[in-house]
């Protein structure tokens, strides 16, 4: 398993390319089952989830063409197997969303339940409910998931928690509905307006979308379309820390400000100074960061896939700040580990008091899933001396060329094979 070897103590300085966004391509990948025409996704970035999804798709039956311009072809004029298996599914939960684009075009899926993962149970529940409020019929049988419906139609469907993939999983399957479905308190990132607007150039009838209340107006088929992926928020989130905890300065390219506001309001606090353009955004850090308090909530308040960056932020800030996780249950698995650095931070409940420390020290640290080995790489780049950061395959499954991208702005760093 690879590793992450990390001196700390560099100031970081530079500019560096924020590439597509992991939890945009991931549902826009499985829209190319709604149709048989070829769907082209440009942006698209290199990861491991990437590659899982590519790998699920093209057992499915899908026809995968990369391109050297980082863009891809997709087409799935006819599927070999209408289902996801345990095998594929289990290393990566975003697998669930062929569910509803495999129901809507075929009738019928087969995809394995995805099972819990070190940051909460992660149920599917409101996934299942919404696909039954459209007529499918489903039962559980050995951890998968059985959908059978001759054609889904139109619902009123409300969610009773905001939830990202299912709000993607229940457009995506109502396109091809008989009807009008209209989805209330579906999620409002960023990700799932993009992923709309691919539905729409692929001919889908979507309003809404970016609002709690989502209206599609199934139609008879989709066909094909070219659809650019949205840059990567929390990607872009990741580098502004890193600028901000190293007192540095950077030029992020390829982004926008307008999907990370609530993060910019915080880093601001923070005492960072901040300009942005059309697709850039720099930060520049002049003094010892001073801690925030922060609450995650869906969009757009702030990210819970920010919240394990911003208490890397607060170990080693000025004051207390305290971190309230709201959306998964087991998210501070990161904790003990910064604690492993020389973090003051006490765990109470969901929320986390983090007493800012003058330094971190290096040590070896493990990585438990993508956000948190994100922040260890963090708190790394400000311990001194060495820390190794174990079992960094996790964060091969959201940030691309990570020790490329760090290097380029200064900081020691090397992947150990
Ligand atoms: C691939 C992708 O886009 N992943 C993102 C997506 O995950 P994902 O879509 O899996 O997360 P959800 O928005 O569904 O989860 C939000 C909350 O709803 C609960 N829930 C969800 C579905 C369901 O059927 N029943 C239920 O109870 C979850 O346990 C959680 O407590 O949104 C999360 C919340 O912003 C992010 O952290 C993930 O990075
Ligand atoms: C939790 C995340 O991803 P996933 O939903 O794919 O596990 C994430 O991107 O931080």
């Amino acid at each position: 398993m690879d590793k992450l070897a990390m001196q700390g103590g560099v100031r970081l300085s530079g500019e560096v390319r924020i590439s597509g966004a992991k939890n945009a391509a991931l549902p826009m990948l499985c829209a190319g089952l709604l149709s048989a025409d070829i769907l082209r996704l440009e942006n698209l970035p290199k990861l491991k989830d990437i590659s899982t999804s590519l790998t699920l798709l093209g057992h499915i039956g899908m026809q995968v063409s990369l391109d050297d311009q980082g863009g891809v072809a997709l087409q799935a004029a006819h599927l070999d197997r209408l289902e996801a298996p345990y095998e594929l599914v289990k290393t990566m939960r975003a697998s669930i969303l062929v569910l509803g684009p495999i129901l809507a075009r075929y009738g019928e899926a087969r995809v394995s339940l995805p099972g819990g993962c070190a940051i909460g149970s992660r149920p599917v529940d409101l996934h299942i409910k919404g696909l039954q409020a459209m007529g499918a019929e489903i039962h559980i049988e050995h951890g998968y998931i059985h959908a059978k419906a001759s054609r889904l139609k139109g619902a009123r469907i409300f969610m009773d928690t905001v939830t990202v993939t299912g709000t993607e999983n229940l457009m995506m399957a109502a396109t091809l509905a008989d009807g009008m479905t209209v989805l209330e308190n579906a999620a409002r990132e960023p990700e799932v307006v993009d992923l709309a607007n691919c539905l729409i150039a692929m001919g889908a009838r979507i309003e809404g979308a970016g609002s709690d209340v989502i209206f599609i107006h199934g139609v008879d088929r989709l066909h094909g379309a070219t659809h650019k992926i949205m840059p990567d928020r929390i990607e872009t989130g990741t580098y502004l820390v890193a600028a901000a905890i190293t007192q540095g300065q950077v030029r992020l390219l390829n982004t926008r400000a307008d999907i990370i506001e609530s993060v910019l309001d915080k880093l601001r606090e923070a005492g960072a100074h901040i300009d942005v353009g059309n697709d850039w955004i720099s930060l520049e850090m002049h003094t010892r960061p001073k801690a925030v308090n922060l609450k995650t909530a869906p969009y757009p308040a702030f990210p819970t896939d920010m919240q394990a960056q911003f208490m890397a932020l607060n170990c080693i800030a000025e004051g207390v700040g305290t971190v309230t996780e709201t959306i998964f249950e087991n998210r501070f698995m990161h904790v003990q580990e910064m604690q492993r650095l020389g973090a003051d931070i006490a765990v109470e409940g969901n929320t986390a008091l983090v007493r800012g420390v003058d330094r971190l020290e290096g040590a070896v640290v493990m990585a438990t899933d993508l956000r948190a080995s994100a922040s260890l790489v963090l708190a790394a780049l400000v311990a001194e001396g060495e820390s190794i950061i174990e079992r960094i395959y996790h964060i091969d499954r959201g940030y691309e060329c990570i020790e490329e991208k760090f290097a380029q702005l200064g900081a020691r760093i090397r992947r150990i094979k």
